[in-house]
């Protein structure tokens, strides 16, 4: 489980997130809904204690990450907005030396780099070097290195960006097999499809601040709009940045 409280971060003038809470829970995928620029970025480099947070808390599992970031690393799995691998690497190379980092022993990595290889249907790139990978085998390897370690909670940023109808289709069943696990599913993104199709819990977020927390269907109560996209565009005040 994650919870945010309360959450600040300015850059200069321009004030990212100014004052974000939300709580995502165990076994439900948690989507942060907003366009572009709307602070979902930064607020996630914040959970994932890359980024440190002018104010505010961020608990995993109960553990507050400026207190103990060590341990809230090993409870996250994060694909990160920035999808950088080892290139001279195979696909299955990079996630043993993620799992090496994690201090995880051989037998362990085996099994865990064979279970996602298959769960992630990435069979067929394994072997070859990440070097002219597209982007829907780059995103895929991201993410079985991601989530080497097992971790209870997983952060995608905008997980399904650049992939095809397709890969799009396969990347939603992996996150809500990941959500049928039990696990902890945060992602962000500006596509109102693919969190209506997805979430649990939505949370919209602009100009830094939540704008709305609830599940699709009491969003629509909420704002007593007949579809998300209506719903999403009164929260929000413009459809600027946001995709259908
Ligand atoms: N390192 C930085 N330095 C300066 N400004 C930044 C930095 N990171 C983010 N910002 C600014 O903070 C605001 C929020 O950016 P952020 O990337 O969090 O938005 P986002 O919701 O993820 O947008 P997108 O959907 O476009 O990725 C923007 O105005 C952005 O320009």
């Amino acid at each position: 489980m994650i919870e945010v409280k309360d959450l600040r971060k300015t850059f200069g003038a321009v004030h990212a997130v100014k004052g974000v809470s939300f709580t995502a829970r165990d076994g439900e995928i948690t989507g942060l809904l907003g366009p572009n620029g709307a602070g979902k970025t930064t607020t996630l480099r914040m959970l994932y204690t890359l980024m440190t947070p002018d104010a505010g808390q961020v608990l995993v599992d109960g553990v507050d990450a400026a207190a103990d970031p060590q341990t809230v690393r090993r409870a996250l799995g994060v694909l990160p907005d920035a999808r950088g691998l080892y290139k001279r690497l195979t696909a299955a190379e990079n996630i043993e030396y993620f799992g090496r980092l994690h201090g995880m022993d051989a037998a362990l990595i085996d099994r865990r780099r064979e279970a996602l290889i298959d769960a992630l249907d990435m069979r067929d790139i394994a072997t070859r070097r990440t070097e002219g990978f597209s982007q829907g085998q780059r995103v895929k390897t991201a993410i079985a290195r991601a989530l080497v370690h097992d971790p209870r909670n997983v952060l995608l940023d905008e997980p399904t960006n650049g992939l095809d109808v397709m890969a799009t289709r396969a990347m939603r069943r992996f996150m809500r097999q990941l959500k049928d696990e039990g696990r902890c599913v945060l992602f962000s993104s500006h596509i109102m499809q693919e969190v209506a199709a997805l979430c649990d819990r939505i949370v919209v977020i602009a100009h830094g601040r939540v704008v709305a927390d609830e599940s699709p269907d009491a969003l629509l109560a909420q704002t007593g709009k007949a579809n998300l996209e209506d719903a999403f565009v009164e929260l929000i005040g413009t459809d600027e940045g946001l995709a259908a």
